[in-house]
């Protein structure tokens, strides 16, 4: 037993014997005491900002980094082994099945969710991390229901996303407080697979989710170098790309590039996430009320905005700009629906392309053969860093102001369709059934579940 870390579930046994070693532990309390101070203050500045855009204060470039922003000779690091061509990439949970899906895909990368995508049961987290802890040994084979899951000779590389720094681990607490979601899932990662995965010729690399300021950004690049000593490996080892899905990072990007410099692997367009934070920070604002979400489409000013930014900031840093998930996925038993939602996606993976985007996310495996064309038609070197206009003042206004030009469907009241989706989620929810007749990007943490936690954490599950 490690010192001051108490386990609040008894879930998955197995799992956490191989997950929850006395080593690991160790290691997962040791940046909980260093860094957790800190998260809090973060999470509490978070609630500051809030408060001043609630009271009207505009959402703008932070001006003590202007320097930064004006500087052009810093760019960021070169892409790890085997992120130098990045066009497709998929995501999805990391259930076994679908863990060895995805690797076999076709895709360049597999994105392993923690996050979005992953109902936060202890369960799931530890069993995915022994999935994961698998697949790195190539040690996942499994069968079921007759059908044998084997891994290719050739499989994506493995890109991880751990929780958003809001997130609590509430079934691991250190000294009677409870592990951030973030270090729990990034820790356990790291630990047990980081040398195997350097020695195979890859490397320890991650996406980030959800962050709101470059300071944000700085908490994970203080965790790299801490937990690359502690481990043993060189600096600038770990490659991470931020996921762009908060409305105040998109007025960061530059600065948390900067933080994030050596250990840099780009941006990603986090764009259904994005949306919601556009409504959610600028909640008080009467003038920034967005149509039916259906009417947020990606060419709408304020989306296409952001695009143009987060690849001219980029290419600027010389480091990939990823895109976004299109959220159809096949439609089985309806060709006509099918060839409508597929189109959606060829249109979708054409315009991220032809904007410089150096790769794009899939939701699906047979999505794959869609996206994959089109990147190879319209990008035939390993990415686009050559391309991106400068950045102008117009475009930087554009962020909040070009709402969704042409929409005029904004009405008041409640629509029956909206009472209904809701209703049907509150459903699925007490069902715990996925939802599965919604857009993936809908198919969020679904599931607040004790575990066995106490009480007064219950609330952080989710
Ligand atoms: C806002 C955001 O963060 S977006 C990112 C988060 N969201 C995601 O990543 C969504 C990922 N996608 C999924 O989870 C799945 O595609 C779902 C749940 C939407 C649909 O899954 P299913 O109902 O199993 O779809 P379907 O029956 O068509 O799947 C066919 C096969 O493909 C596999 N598959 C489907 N999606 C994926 C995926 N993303 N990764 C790996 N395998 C997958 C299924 O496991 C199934 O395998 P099998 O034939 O061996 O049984
Ligand atoms: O996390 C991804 C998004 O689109 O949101």
């Amino acid at each position: 037993m490690v010192q001051g870390v108490q386990i609040h579930s008894n879930v998955a046994p197995k799992a956490q014997e191989i997950i929850l070693t006395e080593p690991a532990l160790t290691f997962l309390a040791a940046l909980h005491r260093t860094f957790e101070p800190t998260r809090q203050s973060l999470l509490n500045a978070r609630a500051d900002r809030q408060r001043k855009w609630d009271s009207g204060e505009p959402l703008d470039f932070p001006p003590e980094t202007a320097a930064i922003r004006a500087e052009a000779a810093w760019h960021c690091v070169a892409p790890g082994p085997g992120l130098e061509d990045r066009r497709v990439e998929i995501t999805g949970p990391t259930d076994r099945k679908m863990v060895i899906n995805a690797l076999n895909s076709g895709a360049k990368a597999f994105m392993a969710d923690f996050e979005d995508s992953s109902a936060p049961t202890f369960a799931n987290m530890v069993n995915g991390q022994v999935n994961l802890r698998d697949a790195v040994r190539r040690e996942v084979d499994f069968e079921s229901n007759g059908k044998k899951y084997k891994l290719s000779e050739k499989p994506a590389v493995l890109l991880v996303r751990p929780r958003g720094w809001h997130l609590d681990e509430p079934r691991v607490t250190v000294d009677n407080a409870p592990v951030s979601g973030s270090v729990f899932d990034f820790a356990l990662y790291f630990f047990h697979n980081a040398h195997e995965l350097i020695q195979r010729g890859s490397g320890p690399y991650f996406y980030l989710p959800k962050m709101e300021h470059y300071l944000e950004a700085r908490l994970w690049n203080d965790i790299f170098l801490f937990s690359q000593s502690y481990i043993g490996i060189p600096h600038n080892t770990i490659r991470a790309t931020v996921l762009i899905e908060t409305l105040p990072a998109a007025f960061q990007m530059e600065e948390i590039l900067f933080e994030l410099r050596n250990h840099s692997a780009g941006l990603n367009c986090g764009r259904w996430d994005y949306i919601f934070s556009f409504i959610k920070k600028q909640r008080a604002n009467r003038g920034a009320v967005l149509p039916d979400r259906k009417d947020v489409t990606m060419t709408v000013g304020f989306m296409d905005a952001y695009v143009r930014l987060l690849i001219q900031t980029c290419h600027r840093r010389k480091v990939a700009a990823m895109g976004g998930m299109a959220a159809q996925i096949p439609i089985k038993d309806d060709p006509k629906a099918n060839e409508i939602a597929m189109e959606k996606v060829r249109a979708d993976k054409l315009r991220e392309v032809t904007a410089g985007h150096d790769g794009t996310w899939i939701a699906h495996p047979a999505i794959e053969q869609i996206a994959r064309p089109i990147f190879d038609q319209h990008m035939r070197g390993p990415n686009q860093y050559h391309t991106g206009e400068a950045v102008t003042a117009e475009l930087v206004d554009e962020l909040v102001s070009e709402l969704a030009p042409g929409v005029k469907k904004i009405a008041p009241g409640v629509k029956e369709s909206d009472v209904k989706i809701a209703a049907e989620y509150l459903k699925k929810q007490v069902r715990k059934e996925w939802p599965s007749e919604f857009l993936t990007s809908d198919l969020m943490s679904y599931l607040a579940v004790a575990d066995g936690v106490p009480a007064k954490w219950q609330k952080a599950a989710l």
